[in-house]
């Protein structure tokens, strides 16, 4: 029998189309709509994207407790109250909560309210301007502008047996059910950290392998130093200097054996060795790969999966016509919410500007069509026990950029607010002074509720406020901010 002849769906056009519904995708769209123009968005799995469910609000549920806990330890006449373990099933139906249990309704109704479509499938690019969703079903074309928000995937390292092994990655790591026995995490990065700090506190027996000398490499080598002593107080087996060189998990579900190149001799293939680990689960937190492999890039002339090169208004380098964009992770520019966001704004406005036919945008650094910030002034915080958040440039990307610059230190201990704060308080808070300009390069803070503290720095960084006005600029006493006047006191002699 003949099959029956199906009519093609006709294109169905808007001003704007989004491929990707995280936070990214979700603000391209909003700017896009403020600005006039009708906005869809293509989204194939839930709105809200990996943060809302997997990544950033998972996270900082799990870790808020532990991070509680020891700020109330370390107050005198608290102590107390804040012995003992956390109370893990607790925890996890808050994290359940704070994730919204995986469903993605209330997202779906602020999209609703900001009159924004949403086409629910897997978004591919068809040629210039056009979208196609789950293999045709429904076909889209853009009168101005397709921004690509579909965001990043974990990278699993080609080591043998790994993917078979199935292991954890961020999403099994923020949304697990149950606490592992034996935890071991490979990656000394934030996502490394961030959840060994978590997982340790609620229970289980953690062994973190790094394979250079420190954690967090991309801050100042102190975070890294203070957040290890603090892993390891803790009781993480923090291993350094570690490669893994296969993986094997006989039973899915079972145990799995991590065969590590350490030194002192590695464990030989077949039976256990002496540096292999046996563990009940294994997290690979080793960076991230940009989600473009299957979004039909190869249609418009660029190479599927890879991350897309963009000019600062997010705009795709190389695509006839200047119809497509590249916002947060994607883009690789900065692979943080608030980077995407910001991103997101600035593109939106650059799409608007450009449908109105604005014969000169403003996209010189720091105008209103230039993503800048996320080059220039991007702050991150490292939710850990002590907290880690710098913005701006660390003394070694200083020395790297060519400029002639101070380094300036200062206890964080010794400023009264934190002797207040908590007993005993460990920190510690490093500014980067540009020489030629007076201005701040950079900022880090290393210690228990520092993450507040950090927007300081950053307007300071962004808005490239002189030294001599900074010095005008009076943190209340007793507050841990008191670390801005020691180090300007430093500096300034
Ligand atoms: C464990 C973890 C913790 C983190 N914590 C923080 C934090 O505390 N603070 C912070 O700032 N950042 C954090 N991040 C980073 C943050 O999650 C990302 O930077 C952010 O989610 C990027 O947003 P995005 O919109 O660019 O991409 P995503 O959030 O990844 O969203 C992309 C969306 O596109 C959809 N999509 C993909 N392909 C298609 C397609 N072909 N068709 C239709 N839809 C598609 C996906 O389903 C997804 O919904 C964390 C990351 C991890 C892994
Ligand atoms: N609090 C936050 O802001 C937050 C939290 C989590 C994640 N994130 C973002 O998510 C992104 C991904 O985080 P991530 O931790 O996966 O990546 P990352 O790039 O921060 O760290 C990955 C680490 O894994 C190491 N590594 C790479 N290959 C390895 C291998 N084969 N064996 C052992 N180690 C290896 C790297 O040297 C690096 O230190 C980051 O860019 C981060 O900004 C942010």
């Amino acid at each position: 029998m003949a099959a029956t002849p199906t009519t093609p769906a006709a294109d169905e056009a808007y001003d704007v189309i989004v491929l990707g519904a995280g936070p990214t995708g979700e603000n391209l769209a909003d700017r896009a709509h403020a600005a006039g123009l009708s906005a869809v968005i293509v989204e194939s799995e839930l709105v809200g994207g990996e943060c809302s469910y997997w990544a950033c609000m998972p996270s900082k549920a799990l870790l808020r407790p532990v991070t509680a806990r020891s700020d109330a330890r370390r107050v005198p006449g608290l102590q107390g109250a804040a012995d003992g373990s956390l109370d893990a099933p607790a925890v996890l139906t808050h994290r359940d909560a704070v994730a919204a249990h995986w469903k993605d309704d209330g997202q779906v109704r602020w999209l609703d309210s900001a009159g924004i479509d949403l086409v629910r499938g897997h978004g591919r690019l068809a040629g210039p301007r056009r979208v196609v969703v789950d293999d045709g079903e429904r076909t889209l074309t853009a009168r101005h502008a397709v921004a690509v928000c579909t965001g990043s995937r974990p990278v699993l390292p080609p080591v043998p047996g790994l993917a078979e092994a199935r292991p954890w990655t961020s999403r099994a790591a923020t949304s697990s059910q149950a606490v592992p026995g034996h935890l071991v995490v490979v990656g000394g990065g934030v996502v490394g950290v961030e959840m060994a700090t978590a997982w340790r506190a609620l229970g289980a027996s953690v062994t973190l392998l790094v394979r250079g000398d420190g954690l967090l490499p991309r801050m100042e080598p102190f975070a890294g130093q203070l957040v290890a002593a603090a892993l390891t107080e803790a009781g993480v087996d923090l291993r350094t200097g570690t490669e893994v060189r296969e993986v094997r998990r006989e039973i899915p579900g079972g145990p799995v054996t991590v065969v590590l190149d350490a030194p002192g001799g590695p464990g030989g293939p077949g039976g256990a060795g002496r540096d292999d680990i046996v563990a009940d689960e294994l997290l690979i937190a080793t960076g991230r790969a940009p989600r473009t492999a299957d979004i039909g890039l190869e249609t418009v002339g660029l190479a599927p999966g890879s991350w897309l090169d963009v000019d600062d208004t997010c705009r795709v380098s190389g695509v006839t016509g200047g119809w497509l964009y590249g916002v947060g992770d994607v883009n690789h520019r900065a692979l943080l919410t608030h980077q995407g966001k910001y991103q997101a704004r600035i593109a939106g406005a650059a799409i608007a500007a450009r449908a109105r036919g604005v014969p000169i945008l403003e996209s010189d650094p720091w105008g209103a069509h230039a993503a800048t910030a996320d080059t220039r002034a991007v702050p991150q915080v490292v939710f850990t026990d002590p907290e880690a958040a710098s913005v701006g440039l660390t003394a070694a990307a200083a020395e790297r950029a060519g400029h002639r610059f101070q380094v300036v230190d200062q206890d964080l201990g010794a400023v009264a607010g934190a002797f207040l704060y908590a007993d005993g308080y460990r920190g510690r808070a490093r500014m980067i002074v540009d020489l030629d300009r007076e201005v701040l390069l950079g900022a880090t803070f290393v210690g228990p509720g520092v993450s507040e503290l950090l927007h300081s720095a950053t307007v300071a960084v962004a808005g490239e406020v002189p030294i001599e006005r900074l010095w005008h600029a009076v943190p209340a006493y007793p507050t841990i901010s008191e670390v801005w006047l020691r180090l300007l006191e430093t500096y300034r002699g």
